[in-house]
C-alpha cells in the first residue's frame, strides 16, 4: 500500500442513486490534484467519503496505508486529513483567533484537571497554541483581524480563515471544496499563490474541488474528472483541456473563462 491517499473502486449509493461509482484515484504526498466535474457529479460526496461523513457501499479508501472507512471524522483528522467546506463553516460568534484556537484543540495534551486548575502546564500549552495560531493568521494576512468577529469579515477573508482552521490541525492532506467560490478575480489570483505557498511550506498534499477552471488549470499538477459519479478522464491540465469526453461533459465553454 503506497503513502498518501488511495481510492480503489469506491461506490456509494443513496437509495437508487449511485452518487459515486467505482471511483479510483490517488494523491501522493506533496501532490496538488484537482477533482472536477459538472454540478452534481459527486465531488463533495467524494470529500464526505474521504473524511468519514459517509461510508462507501463498496470499495476501499486508504491513507498512508491505513483503511479509512468506518473511522469517525475526528479520527480521520488525527490521521492527517483536513478539509474546508463549500458553505463556509466558522464559529460565527467567536473571534478570528478563537476560531483557529478551537481548531487546534485536538492537539492539546492537557487533561481535565489541568484545564480546571489552569496550572503552569495548561498555561504553557495555551501560550503555545496562541503563538502558533497567530503565526498562521500572519501568513494568511489575517493577524490584524485576530479580535474581529469571524462573521464580520468579508467573504474572501472568511474563506481564508477556513483554510487556516484546516491547517491548524496540522494535516498531511488538505481537501479544499470550492475555495474560490464567491471570490473576485484578484482574490482568486491571491488564492492560487496561497495554495501553492502552503503546499510548499507545510509539505502538504492538496485535493482541490473547484469550478473555476482558471484556478484549477493554473495550479493543479494532475486532474481527475468525474461525471455522474464515474471518472471519465485523468491527466495533466493540458491533457484534460483537450480530452473529448471532458469537453463534451464539462469544459467546452468554461475553460476560456
Ligand atoms: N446524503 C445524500 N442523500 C441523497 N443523495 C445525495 C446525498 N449526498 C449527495 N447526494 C446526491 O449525490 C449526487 C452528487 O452530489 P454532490 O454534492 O457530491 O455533487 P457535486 O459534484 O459536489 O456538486 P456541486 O458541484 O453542485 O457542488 C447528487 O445527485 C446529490 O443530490
Amino acid at each position: 500500500m503506497s503513502a498518501g491517499l488511495e481510492l480503489k473502486d469506491v461506490t456509494i449509493r443513496f437509495g437508487g442513486l449511485k452518487a459515486v461509482s467505482e471511483l479510483s484515484f490517488s494523491v501522493a504526498p506533496g501532490e496538488l490534484i484537482g477533482l472536477i466535474g459538472p454540478n452534481g457529479a459527486g465531488k463533495t460526496t467524494v470529500f464526505n467519503l474521504i473524511t468519514g461523513v459517509y461510508t462507501p457501499t463498496s470499495g476501499n479508501i486508504h491513507f498512508d496505508g491505513v483503511s479509512v472507512p468506518g473511522k469517525k471524522p475526528h479520527e480521520i483528522t488525527r490521521m492527517g486529513i483536513a478539509r474546508t467546506f463549500q458553505n463556509i463553516r466558522l464559529f460565527s460568534s467567536l473571534s478570528v483567533l478563537d476560531n483557529v484556537r478551537t481548531a487546534m484543540m485536538g492537539e492539546l495534551k492537557h487533561g481535565i484537571v489541568h484545564s480546571l486548575t489552569r496550572g503552569p502546564a495548561f498555561r504553557k500549552q495555551e501560550a503555545l497554541v496562541e503563538k502558533e495560531a497567530l503565526e498562521l493568521l500572519d501568513i494568511f494576512g489575517l493577524a490584524d483581524a485576530r479580535d474581529k468577529n469571524a462573521k464580520s469579515m468579508n467573504y474572501g477573508d472568511q474563506r481564508r480563515l477556513e483554510i487556516v482552521r484546516a491547517l491548524a490541525t496540522r494535516p498531511k492532506l488538505l481537501l479544499l471544496d470550492e475555495p474560490a467560490a464567491g471570490m473576485n478575480p484578484s482574490e482568486k489570483e491571491d488564492l492560487m499563490h496561497l495554495i501553492r505557498f502552503i503546499k510548499e511550506r507545510y509539505n502538504l498534499a492538496v485535493l482541490l474541488v473547484e469550478h473555476d477552471m482558471k484556478v484549477v488549470m493554473g495550479i493543479c499538477q494532475r486532474i481527475a474528472v468525474i461525471e455522474y459519479g464515474c471518472k471519465i478522464a485523468e491527466g495533466t491540465p493540458k491533457e484534460i483541456q483537450c480530452h473529448p469526453k471532458v469537453i463534451e461533459a464539462y469544459l467546452g465553454v468554461s475553460v476560456e473563462s
